[in-house]
Order: structure tokens, then C-alpha cells, then sequence
């Protein structure tokens, strides 16, 4: 087995290394199976160490010698195991006792038992019928294995075909009755071709199967073979026989290489009555490729007197089950029936194998369900057999250490590993024995230190959410892209307000008054919505689709009213304009506007409510009503006192930063800004003006050209504007008449607002000459400045002050005048 292991250990990480992991999952998988057979014989030692005072007494020898021809059986154990009361494991003691110890119960029943191996397991040839008997149950084989009977492979097709022979369907019909031990026959599937024919004394396996075919026996309450019905043997064992051949087909393919089947095996079974024991067996079946050490089988069951029931009813009706058993294997083998169609050695040991799967998911099921009372006295016996389980502990540890040391030199594999034993293997409280549960766990946690290690240098806290450390003053510019971001200047929301909390019908209650009459409360109102307008908010980025209102409270008894839900206000920028259906609703421009939005259900009445005269004990109480439920859109206008309208790269965003603290993005190609910046221009007398800067807007915009017109609802609000032209262009003049053109294209009279003339990039050399013609073209106030170097942005800062104090004269009367 270790070298088994080692062998998978390397192809794993052979395959790792490669990158194959297809390869490398089936690999591990077959080292689970590994893992969890050593695991198991480990812990059942321990288990057994634990709970039988009695020192082992002999050992079970699996040589061939122990079990001669049907005949050689000693007669003593064949009383014992025959006697109806006995419970199992007497007949497991039987089975599994070498010499005249064990007579197994096949001999009892006669012919059939005669076939059937004893403890040692030789199965002679002629106890297995005739043709098979020479060749395929000289299976009788490796004296070990008789596992190897089990091997429906390819491998097998030699062994014996006695099974459908008919004189030796006695023996045969038992056999696969027998051949339960799944674990056995899997284990030894590929080995078994080439170790079947040539094995002569060993028979140990096939005892194993005898063992466990009786068991199974035992745990369906009734002989298999004679009483049990047709179709659902036939069924369970295909099912098995598939399974089965899947897996030796696998294994034929991965291990064809098999190690030598003379090798004695260690089987054993325990009866803890746990479902888990038929994945063993299946799993201990699975490792039939390897098996480099000894070991003794032990048989470990919870009789019942179902088994001797059992047993009769087998004697009995031995003649069916032979044909019984016939017609089994060939249903299940496909073999169309002929027994001469089995080459020696061939059919018969792949029936076995079969029928022992099928009978190991029976007997798991019949552990379960019993729990066997037999166990203890079988287990004195099978205490007997345990001899060598110190060897099977220790080289459990020894490859559990294995294990542990390649994964520590191949960190990938310690992953993938780590993976795999999470579900079982690793798994102390699932298979591992006591032994191995500390050491496993003491790898465990270094494994985890190991991983959590590795992981130690990144830090587990959110980096977004983490403090910013350094120099708090060295904020980092945000470009215009994150900017544009966090501007939306449109959004559609649905708006539910609160539903009303429901009445309730109570009654008062009080000693000695039986009648109280109503005092059901009245459900609270649902919470409204409302729209309010803040000055600190300067975006909607903020608005999310959907806002859902307060539901009220109900009611309560004692006539307690319901509490009303609160009220939700989105706080929306000044200049928000609210439309339904593209309908303005409502526009709010002012610091601290409200506008309710939807309103709350009203709560519902308690039956406190519907007392009157005519009915004094009222049951009526009424649900709340829903609250009122809208999608609105809102719109942000920008509000700003000026507003700067130019083209692209005519220095809009340079000028905002040289006469505010606005850090618009400023760059040498068109569309820098994307979306409206507001700066602040602030005075002496504490009085503050808004300027917009707004998107290039280029001829056509109205067209939907460049970015369109859509910004120039921002500019809607402005109290008067700015046009920025870059004088050092061919023909400034001509871009002001197209500025004028789109924005009375937007809206009719939008150019002739309060207005001044900026003429740029005063800087530059070119722009000398222009501005004698532009100001000799227009007849509104131009102001040449320079936005890069800030010479004369004065004059600009004294001419918004005089538009803004004629804007105050203006909306003074109204006293609606916007103030920042
Ligand atoms: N020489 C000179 N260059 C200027 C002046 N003002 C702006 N610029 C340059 O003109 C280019 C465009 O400036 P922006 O402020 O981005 O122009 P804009 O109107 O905001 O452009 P958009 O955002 O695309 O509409 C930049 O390279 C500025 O450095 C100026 O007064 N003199
Ligand atoms: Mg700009």
C-alpha cells in the first residue's frame, strides 16, 4: 500500500507539474480511497484494541494450506456456524479460522459449502464445480487474494466460469452468494487476471467473500439466493456489476501495472452498523491494484438469527439458487447464459465480483438497520484475527507523514491536498482512527499556519474603506472623469410612499369582565415622500431609482394606535425641475423647497373604530391603504448667476480657475469638460456669484452635435452670460454668431440675456489685431483677458459684480433673488 501511495504521490505530482489535472484529480481520488481504507483499518484496530480485554489468541494465517477442498473444512466450526442460534459470528469465526477451526457454513449446507472456502480461503477446484473448478476456482488462488475472484475485468475472463456449471452450481450459486466483499474483489480487480490462473492454495480472499457473502446474507434476514425475489437481486447486482466494471476498467487503465496478488491482504469488516461500510468496502475495493503488505482478514459482524435463518432456508433451497445464480450471471455478465462460453478462470470471477459489490451494499444496508447485538460476542473472535494491526497503524502514520512531508515541498500540492481532505480524508471525526486523529490534526494546523501564513502580508481590512494615511493635504486631483461620474443632472425615480398600517380587532380584557368590548387601535398613516431642495447638494448623482416610504404600524389592543412611518425627503440640488410624463411638476430653486412627492396610506381601523350603538362587539377591522405611487423625473438646471458659453478650447474652464477656486480640467484638445463646474466668485461684501462653466458647444449642437444642446438647460438658468471667444481663431466673431445661433435654437430669446464678451487669450500675439475688429463687430462689452496668464481678469470680476447687483435690483421686487 505504500508503495501504492508513493507511486500515486509521484504521478500526482508528476501530473501537477504538467498541469494534467484531469490526471491528477483521478489520482487523488485514488489516494482518498487509500487514505480513508488505512484510516479505516486503523481505526477499527484501535477500536477493537479498546473494547476487547482479550489478548489475541492466533492469528489467522492466510496461507493456502489453511483451507483445503470443500472437504478439508473442520467439522467442528461447521456445527457451530450451522446451529440456528449461533449468531453470526460464530460463522464468521468459521470462515475466518484457519485449519479445522473454521468449518464454514457452506459445508454444512453440503455440496454448496463445500465449495465455499473456509477461513484460509483455498478454494479447491472441485469445490467449485467442474469446469470451473480446475481453472477458474484453481482461483482458489493467490492465497491471499481472493479478491481476485471478485475482478470482473477483462482480467478475469479466465477464471472459473463454474458459477454456470451445473454441478457446480452449488457451489457456484454460493459463491456469488458469498462473494459480498465487495472490498476484496475490487481491490485485487486488476492483479486478479494474472494472479487468478496461477494461484493455487491461497483461497483467503475467496474466504473473504464467503465471509462477507455472508454477512450480507445475514443482514437481508433471509438466504439471497433462495428466497430472495428475482428481479431485485438481478437488479441490485447489475447495478453492482456496473459500478464495478467502471471501476476496474479505471483501474485497469491507471494500474494495469498491479503488484504481485501472492501478497497476503488484510480485510476487514466492521459491523459498527454505519452506512459508511459499504463506502469502505467499495473504496477498499478500489485499491485492488497494490497491496505489498500482509495482513490478516478479519471479519468482524453482527450476527443475528436472521444468519441461521438464513442458513436453513439456504440449505434448504440450495437447488434454486443454482439456478438462480445462472441465470444471474448471465444477465449481469452479458454472457448470453453459456457456461462454456466462460474461458477457465474467466466469467466466474467477474460474477463474483459482481455479485460481491451487490451483496456489500446489502450488507451496509443491513449494518445500518441492525446495529447487531452479535458484535460483541464476535468481536472477541475477530480480536483473535487482528493480528498485525500495529503494522497497519504504523504505516498509516508512516504515510499520513508521507503525505504531509511532499506537501510540504510542493506547495500546489499542498493546496489540492488541503482540498481533498476537507471532505474526508483528513477528516478525524469522519474515518480516522484516535492514532491518527492527532497527528492529522497537529498537520492540520500547521497546514492552516502554513496557508494563513501566506496570506498574512495582504491585509484582510478593505483598502477602499481603510483611513488615508500621509499627508492628508496631498489629496489627489480628481480628473475629469471621475468628476463626470459624480455629476448627473438627470434621474428617474419611482416614488412609494408608505403603506398604512393595518386596524386590528381586539377585545378589552379584564378579571371579571367578561365583556370589555372593542379596543382595537387604528393603524398608523405611511410615511410620505417628499422632494426638498438643498443648496448643498450640487448633483443627483446621489437620487437612486426606486425610494420606498414607511410602512405605518398597526394597531394594538387597549386601543394603541398604530405609529405613523416617517416621512423620507430626497434632498435634490437648487434648480431641480420635477416632471411627470414630461410635464413640469414642480421647480425647485430655492434653498429648503419642499415638494411632496407621494403620499402615505392611511392606516386602518381597529374595530374600536366601528363600536356603535347597533354593534357593540364589532369584528370589523380594516387593512391599511397602500401608499401613493409615482416615477418622476428630475431635471437639474443649473443655477448660476453667469454662465460661460464658448467653444471648445476657448479657455471656459481656464477662465472659471483663474477668477474662482473651481478646479475644472483644462486641456489642449476640444471637449475637455464634459460636464457643468460651478465656481464662486467671492467679494469683499460677502457676496458671492455662481459662474457655470459649461460644454463646448460647436455649430449644429442644436443638432445634436458634439455633445448636443442638452447642456444648455444649465445655461437656461443663468441670470446672464458670458461668451468666451478664443481670439486667437481666424475669425472669433463668426463663433459668437454661432453661439448665438444655437442657444436661440434651444430656447427663443436665450441670447439676448445680460451678456459681456470675453476675449481670450489676450496672450498671444495674434489676438491683438482681432479685438479692434470684434469690438468694432458687436455692440456688447468685451472684455480682453488673458485666462492662462490672469491678466485683466479684473475687469471681468467688477463687470459680474455689476450684473449681479442689477440681477438683485431686478429680483428684489419679486424677492426671489438667488443667493449663494
Ligand atoms: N495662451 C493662452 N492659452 C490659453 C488661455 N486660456 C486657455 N488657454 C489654453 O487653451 C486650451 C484650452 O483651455 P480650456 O480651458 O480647456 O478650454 P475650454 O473652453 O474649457 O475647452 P473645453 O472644455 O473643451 O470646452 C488649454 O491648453 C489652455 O492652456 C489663454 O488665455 N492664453
Ligand atoms: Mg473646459
Amino acid at each position: 500500500m505504500l508503495d501504492e501511495n508513493h507511486h500515486l504521490i509521484q504521478c500526482i505530482m508528476d501530473y501537477q507539474s504538467k498541469g494534467k489535472t484531469a490526471e491528477c484529480t483521478q489520482y487523488q481520488q485514488i489516494l482518498h480511497r487509500n487514505l480513508v481504507y488505512l484510516a479505516t483499518i486503523a481505526d477499527s484496530n484501535q477500536n477493537m484494541q479498546s473494547l476487547l480485554p482479550a489478548p489475541p489468541t492466533s492469528n489467522m494465517s492466510m496461507g493456502p494450506g489453511g483451507m483445503g477442498p470443500s472437504g478439508g473444512h473442520g467439522p467442528t466450526n461447521l456445527n457451530d456456524n450451522m446451529t440456528p442460534g449461533l449468531p453470526p459470528t460464530s460463522m464468521m469465526q468459521s470462515q475466518m479460522s484457519n485449519g479445522s477451526s473454521h468449518a464454514p457454513m457452506q459445508q454444512q449446507s453440503g455440496q454448496v459449502q463445500s465449495a465455499i472456502p473456509s477461513a484460509s480461503l483455498s478454494l479447491p477446484a472441485s469445490s467449485y464445480g467442474s469446469s470451473a473448478s480446475a481453472s477458474g476456482y484453481s482461483h482458489t488462488a493467490p492465497s491471499s487474494q481472493g479478491s481476485m475472484i471478485q475482478g470482473p475485468g477483462p482480467g478475469y475472463g479466465s477464471s472459473s466460469s463454474s458459477s454456470s456449471t451445473p454441478s457446480s452450481s452449488s457451489s457456484s450459486s454460493r459463491s456469488n452468494l458469498n462473494m459480498q466483499s465487495n472490498q476484496v474483489s475490487m481491490m485485487h480487480q486488476q492483479s486478479a487476471t494474472p494472479h487468478y490462473s496461477s494461484a493455487q492454495a491461497g483461497g483467503q480472499h475467496y474466504q473473504g467473500q464467503q465471509a462477507m457473502g455472508m454477512m450480507g446474507q445475514g443482514s437481508q434476514g433471509s438466504s439471497m439466493m433462495s428466497q430472495r425475489p428475482m428481479g431485485s437481486y438481478r437488479s441490485s447486482q447489475q447495478g453492482s456489476a456496473q459500478q464495478y466494471m467502471g471501476q476496474d476498467e479505471f483501474y485497469g487503465e491507471q494500474y494495469g501495472h498491479t503488484q504481485s496478488s501472492s501478497e497476503p491482504i488484510n480485510q476487514q469488516y466492521y459491523p459498527d452498523g454505519h452506512g459508511e461500510y459499504s463506502y469502505q468496502q467499495s473504496s477498499y475495493g478500489e485499491q485492488g491494484y497494490d497491496r505489498s503488505f500482509d495482513e490478516s482478514q478479519h471479519y468482524y459482524e453482527g450476527g443475528n438469527s436472521q444468519y441461521s435463518q438464513q442458513q436453513s432456508q439456504y440449505q434448504q433451497g440450495s437447488g434454486q439458487q443454482q439456478q438462480f445464480s445462472q441465470q444471474q450471471y448471465s444477465s449481469q455478465q452479458g454472457y448470453s447464459g453459456q457456461p462454456q462460453g466462460y474461458g477457465p478462470g474467466q466469467g466466474g470471477s467477474s460474477q463474483y465480483s459482481q455479485y460481491q459489490q451487490g451483496q456489500s451494499q446489502q450488507y451496509g444496508s443491513y449494518r445500518s438497520s441492525q446495529g447487531g447485538p452479535g458484535a460483541q460476542a464476535q468481536r472477541p473472535y475477530a480480536y483473535e484475527q487482528a493480528n498485525g494491526r500495529g503494522d497497519i497503524i504504523k504505516q498509516s502514520l508512516a504515510f499520513c507523514t508521507i503525505i504531509s512531508e511532499v506537501c510540504q515541498l510542493n506547495g500546489a500540492m499542498l493546496a489540492t491536498l488541503t482540498r481533498v481532505k476537507t471532505p474526508r480524508w483528513l477528516s478525524p471525526d469522519i474515518l480516522l482512527g484516535p492514532m491518527l486523529r492527532q497527528e492529522v490534526r497537529r498537520r492540520n494546523e500547521l497546514w492552516r499556519r502554513r496557508v494563513a501564513g501566506g496570506f498574512r502580508d495582504v491585509s484582510t481590512s478593505c483598502t477602499l474603506c481603510a483611513k488615508v494615511r500621509g499627508n492628508p493635504s496631498r489629496t489627489e486631483k480628481l480628473s475629469e472623469k471621475k468628476l463626470t461620474r459624480h455629476f448627473v443632472d438627470h434621474r428617474r425615480v419611482k416614488l412609494v410612499a408608505g403603506s398604512g398600517g393595518k386596524g386590528v380587532c381586539t377585545f378589552h380584557s379584564e378579571p371579571r369582565k367578561e365583556w370589555g368590548g372593542p379596543d382595537g387601535g387604528n393603524g398608523g398613516d405611511g410615511g410620505s415622500i417628499f422632494i426638498k431642495a438643498d443648496r448643498y447638494v450640487k448633483s443627483l448623482a446621489q437620487i437612486v431609482p426606486v425610494y420606498r416610504g414607511e410602512d405605518g404600524q398597526p394597531g394594538g389592543s387597549k386601543n394603541c394606535y398604530g405609529r405613523k412611518g416617517n416621512s423620507t425627503y430626497i434632498s435634490v440640488p437648487l434648480g431641480t425641475v420635477v416632471k411627470e410624463q414630461g410635464e413640469i411638476v414642480v421647480d425647485l430653486s430655492e434653498h429648503g423647497q419642499e415638494y411632496l412627492a407621494v403620499y402615505g396610506g392611511i392606516g386602518g381601523k381597529g374595530n374600536r373604530f366601528f363600536l356603535s350603538n347597533e354593534n357593540r362587539a364589532p369584528l370589523t377591522a380594516t387593512p391599511g391603504m397602500e401608499g401613493q405611487e409615482r416615477v418622476l423625473q428630475l431635471e437639474l438646471r443649473t443655477m448660476a448667476h453667469a454662465g460661460l458659453v464658448g467653444f471648445p478650447n476657448a479657455g471656459k474652464s481656464s477662465l472659471l480657475r483663474a477668477i474662482s477656486n473651481a478646479r475644472p480640467a483644462v486641456a489642449a484638445y476640444p471637449f475637455t469638460t464634459l460636464n457643468p463646474h460651478v465656481g464662486i466668485v467671492k467679494y469683499r461684501d460677502h457676496e458671492q456669484v455662481a459662474v457655470a462653466d459649461i460644454p463646448g458647444i460647436i455649430r449644429g449642437a442644436h443638432l445634436n452635435r458634439g455633445l448636443g444642446i442638452s447642456f444648455l438647460r444649465h445655461i437656461e438658468r443663468c441670470r446672464f452670460l458670458l461668451f468666451v471667444l478664443d481670439l486667437s481663431a481666424p475669425e472669433p466673431w463668426i463663433q459668437l454668431e454661432h453661439l448665438r445661433y444655437e442657444l436661440d435654437q434651444y430656447e427663443h430669446g436665450l441670447s439676448q440675456r445680460p451678456q459681456a464678451i470675453i476675449a481670450n487669450k489676450m496672450d498671444l500675439p495674434e489676438a491683438q489685431g482681432k479685438l479692434e475688429t470684434l469690438k468694432s463687430l458687436v455692440t456688447q462689452r468685451v472684455i480682453p483677458l488673458s485666462a492662462l496668464t490672469g491678466q485683466n481678469t479684473e475687469e471681468l470680476i467688477l463687470h459680474l459684480r455689476e450684473l449681479y447687483d442689477g440681477y438683485l435690483q431686478e429680483s428684489s421686487g419679486e424677492g426671489k433673488a438667488t443667493r449663494w
